[in-house]
């Protein structure tokens, strides 16, 4: 037996890179509408109607206008912008952190955002453990391959390749920090630095840690350990290898994955630390996680279409 998915918004970054792990699958049979309707709110409707499931790759209000077009529908949604991250009646769509119990029954799934994935990998399960404390002003620094921007951000910087460096969201408050700090469960929201790098696709994202100065941390060895364990039977997310020659590389040519690495480094004597992500933005950042999640929702093996 089939399931029906239709991608609202295939023609954008992350809706072709969802439409791409689907296609050739034969359990999935893919509901994609015409350049010419792909707007139409009527063609909309009806594939909302049609469909077991439905993948939203929208701006936000693009997005809430597509969950009304569902109402009175069977469809299930995976929703990957930013408009339900904090919203009640949502799963965050983050089985590692939320269950996948959690993932696999609901019928309304947010998709993470990509930055608030390596920030909540991080952060969330040492909290959960007593290693971090919830109330500490927690410091995100984290840079992005533009496509992270979609379609607008892509062309400007295949246009203006001069761009070394942009930072962004100087006047804080960027649209993750709410997400980050509701999920990691922390008494004060994060100091987020986001900035976007000449490379298409990869993040990294990073939390400094000053472990002597925070009250009841735990020992750089000690988050190792624990989130090695916490990750220990995930097929997505693993503990990065350490280097061998003290520096890290993001490389442009890096393939497109759906993996999320995770790193611990600290001084040599423990007063200081400093977690790593390393995830692709277009993976487990937005597409990847879509994939994981429908796959665990309408009970297929949890990686097929993946790239691990
Ligand atoms: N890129 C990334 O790394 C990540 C993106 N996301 C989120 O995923 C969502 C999609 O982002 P992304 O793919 O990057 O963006 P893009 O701009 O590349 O694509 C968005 C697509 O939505 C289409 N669209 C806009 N309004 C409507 C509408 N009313 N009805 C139907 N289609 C519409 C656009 O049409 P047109 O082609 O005509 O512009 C475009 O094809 C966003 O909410 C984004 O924040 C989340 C995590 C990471
Ligand atoms: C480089 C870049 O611009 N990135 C995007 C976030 C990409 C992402 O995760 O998107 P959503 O939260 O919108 O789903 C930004 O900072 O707005």
């Amino acid at each position: 037996m089939s399931i029906t998915v239709f991608i609202d918004g295939a023609a954008g970054t992350t809706g072709l890179e969802i439409a791409e792990r689907l296609a050739g699958r034969a359990e999935i049979e893919l509901l994609i509408l015409d350049d010419d309707r792909r707007k139409d709110a009527g063609a909309r409707r009806d594939a909302f109607h049609a469909a077991d499931f439905a993948v939203l790759c929208l701006p936000d209000d693009a997005a809430r206008e597509a969950v009304a077009l569902a109402e009175g529908s069977k469809v299930r949604i995976i929703d990957a912008s930013t408009a339900h991250r904090v919203a009640p009646g949502w799963v965050y769509g983050f089985p590692e952190v939320v269950g996948h119990d959690m993932v696999t029954r609901a019928q309304r799934i947010s998709n993470p955002g990509c930055y608030s994935t390596g920030f909540i990998a991080l952060v969330a399960p040492l909290v959960r453990a007593g290693l971090l404390p919830a109330d500490w002003p927690y410091t995100c620094n984290a840079v992005s391959g533009y496509s992270g921007g979609g379609k607008g951000l892509i062309e400007r910087f295949e246009d203006d390749t001069d761009i070394a460096w942009r930072g962004y969201a100087l006047q804080l408050g960027h649209k993750h920090v709410p997400e980050m700090q509701t999920r990691c469960g922390l008494a004060i929201a994060p100091v987020f630095t986001p900035a976007v790098i000449p490379a298409h696709r990869g993040m990294v994202v990073e939390v400094p840690l000053p472990l002597s100065a925070m009250d009841g941390a735990g020992t750089p060895a000690a988050m190792h350990e624990w989130l090695a364990n916490f990750y220990a039977s995930s097929p997505v997310v693993h503990m990065g290898e350490a280097p061998a020659d003290g520096e890290m590389l993001l490389r442009k040519s890096r393939e497109p994955s759906d993996r999320l690495d995770l790193h611990v480094f600290a001084s040599p004597d423990g007063s200081q630390a400093r977690l790593i992500a390393v995830l692709d933005n277009l993976g487990k950042g937005a597409s990847g996680a879509a994939v994981q999640s429908l796959n665990l929702m309408a009970g297929l093996p949890e990686t097929a279409g993946l790239r691990l």
